[in-house]
């Protein structure tokens, strides 16, 4: 029996994962390393409000089980030495550079990962794939781990992970299933048995090891691609005088469509779902399948084409300009309950409001201001200094509001729905919009307070 894990990369992913195997298997020590020292501070902080990653329960297990039989270290060849199994959870981000530049996954890191293995173990080792990798990655770690020359035994697993941010928690403790790709029998077996603590056996899938890389991909995919039919859907339903909410309704009642993932939104975000896609086409490309590959493109440009029309409208219906107005964007997170913000629609919008020489006033209740200002300038389109100029953040909703022309929803927060909504009117500007990227509030309440309102698909 397994006695001790090593983790690299203590993200979004390493982190609560790890936790939830230690929380389950009190008898393994795991160990979280990363190369990021101030990211493993964070993780140590005595403070446990002030974890890095913010996800609900999660603080709960931290306090649960570190210092116990959870650590976070940047000590990482002790870690891989002293492991059985060893989890890669690092980032595989876009290529910004070179060959596949804006399509293919960087595997840098993930190279980095089994170089190091190879050169710290000096006994047999369970090296597993937390990451999301392109299919046929488990190849090149092989082809690294086997040729140290050193006489090691490496087995290699792929376990993709498919929890979603917000819900990670529940996610690792309830999982739809676990899957576990592979060639080793035994290693499949060792790595079952850690889920079996607490996962049914039945939800626990075996398959080769191609099967297991693409089906992750496949599944961002199909979520992704639910999400793009349906905002295609909702520019429909505002030429047609259709409800997008009433429609998704009709359509998920069918049990072989199923209600889950129908929500018309300002368009998808997060780290993963374009990347992944992106990966998807190129892979798809790189076999020459043409068609395969424009298909899935289509899921992106759909997405790009949701935000643009959503800022667009804001401007119309502004007079057709912004310049020199306020503009209120209440969420910055790419979804309610996590403090994420990569690849956030709202960091899009705000950008295009920006292009027409808006001044923004943001509020998110869990995202920082030096956040907001970094996912800015990192896109590049104006100097720092003046995106820190047009750009507040306000750590009151109220005042946040307070005289601007209009106010626009970006992220789902819970707390959006219970603000008192006459007093923020009574304060804004008049004619007083609201624009609800994520149908969140009630239209005729807000129509009856005085606001424009206009939502998705409506
Ligand atoms: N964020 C999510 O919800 C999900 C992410 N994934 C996948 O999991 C992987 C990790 O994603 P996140 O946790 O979100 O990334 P992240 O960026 O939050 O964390 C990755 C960590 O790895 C560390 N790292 C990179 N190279 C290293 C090295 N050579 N040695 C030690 N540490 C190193 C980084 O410093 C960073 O802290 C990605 O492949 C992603 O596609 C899968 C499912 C869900
Ligand atoms: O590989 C990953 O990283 C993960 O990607 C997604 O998880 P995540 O991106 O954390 O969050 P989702 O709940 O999938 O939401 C993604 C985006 O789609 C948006 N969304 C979601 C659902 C919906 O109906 N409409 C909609 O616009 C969300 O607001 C968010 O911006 C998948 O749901 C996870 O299964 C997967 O493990």
């Amino acid at each position: 029996m397994i006695k001790n894990i090593c983790c690299i990369g203590a993200g979004y992913v390493g982190g609560p994962t790890m936790a939830v195997i230690a929380l389950k298997n009190p008898h393994i020590k795991v160990t979280i390393v990363d190369i990021n020292a101030e990211r493993i501070n964070a993780w140590n902080n005595k403070d446990i409000s002030q974890l890095p990653v913010y996800e609900p329960g999660l603080a709960e297990i931290i306090q649960k089980t570190r210092g116990k039989n959870l650590f976070f270290s940047t000590e990482i060849d002790k870690a891989i030495d002293e492991a059985e199994m060893i989890f890669i959870s690092v980032n595989t981000p876009t290529k910004t550079y070179g060959k596949g530049k804006g399509m293919a996954s960087d595997l840098k890191y993930i190279e980095l990962c089994a170089r190091n293995i190879a050169e710290v173990a000096k006994t047999d080792k369970i090296v597993v794939e937390k990451s999301t990798l392109p299919v046929r990655t488990a190849e090149t770690i092989k082809s690294i781990l086997h040729n140290t020359g050193n006489r090691i035994n490496f087995q290699i697993l792929s376990n993709p992970e498919f929890l979603a941010e917000g819900t990670a928690v529940e996610d690792l403790l309830n999982p739809d299933r676990v899957l576990i790709g592979g060639e080793n029998q035994a290693a499949i077996e060792t790595l079952s048995n850690i889920y079996s603590s607490w996962v049914p056996k039945d939800r626990i899938l075996e398959t080769n090891l191609w099967s297991s890389e693409l089906s992750k991909l496949t599944a961002n995919a199909f979520l992704a691609q639910r999400i793009s039919s349906i905002n295609a859907i909702s520019e429909l339903c505002e030429a047609t005088g259709a409800d997008v909410n009433q429609v998704a309704k009709a359509i998920g009642m069918d049990s072989r469509i199923g209600n889950k993932f129908l929500k018309a939104s300002v368009g998808f975000g997060g780290s993963c779902f374009q990347k992944d896609i992106l990966n998807l086409v190129y892979i798809a490309k790189s076999f020459g399948l043409e068609k395969t590959a424009d298909y899935w493109q289509q899921v992106i440009i759909m997405n790009d084409h949701q935000k643009r029309r959503f800022s667009d409208k804001l401007i119309q219906t502004l007079y057709n300009t912004v310049s020199g107005k306020k503009i209120t964007l209440f969420g910055w997170a790419f979804k309610k309950d996590t403090n994420d913000t990569r690849e956030s629609a709202a960091i899009y919008v705000a950008d295009h409001l920006l292009n027409e020489q808006a001044r923004l006033s943001v509020y998110d209740p869990k995202v920082s201001a030096s956040k907001i200002q970094a996912d800015l300038n990192y896109l590049n389109t104006r100097s720092e200094d003046e995106t820190a100029k047009l750009v507040k953040f306000i750590r009151d909703p109220y005042e946040a509001s307070y005289d601007s022309h209009a106010i626009a929803i970006l992220t789902e927060w819970d707390e959006f729905k219970t603000y008192d909504w006459k007093s923020i009117y009574k304060n804004m500007k008049k004619p007083a919009f609201i624009f609800d990227g994520r149908n969140i509030l009630n239209k005729a309440e807000l129509e009856a307070i005085g606001f424009e309102y206009y939502a998705i698909g409506q």
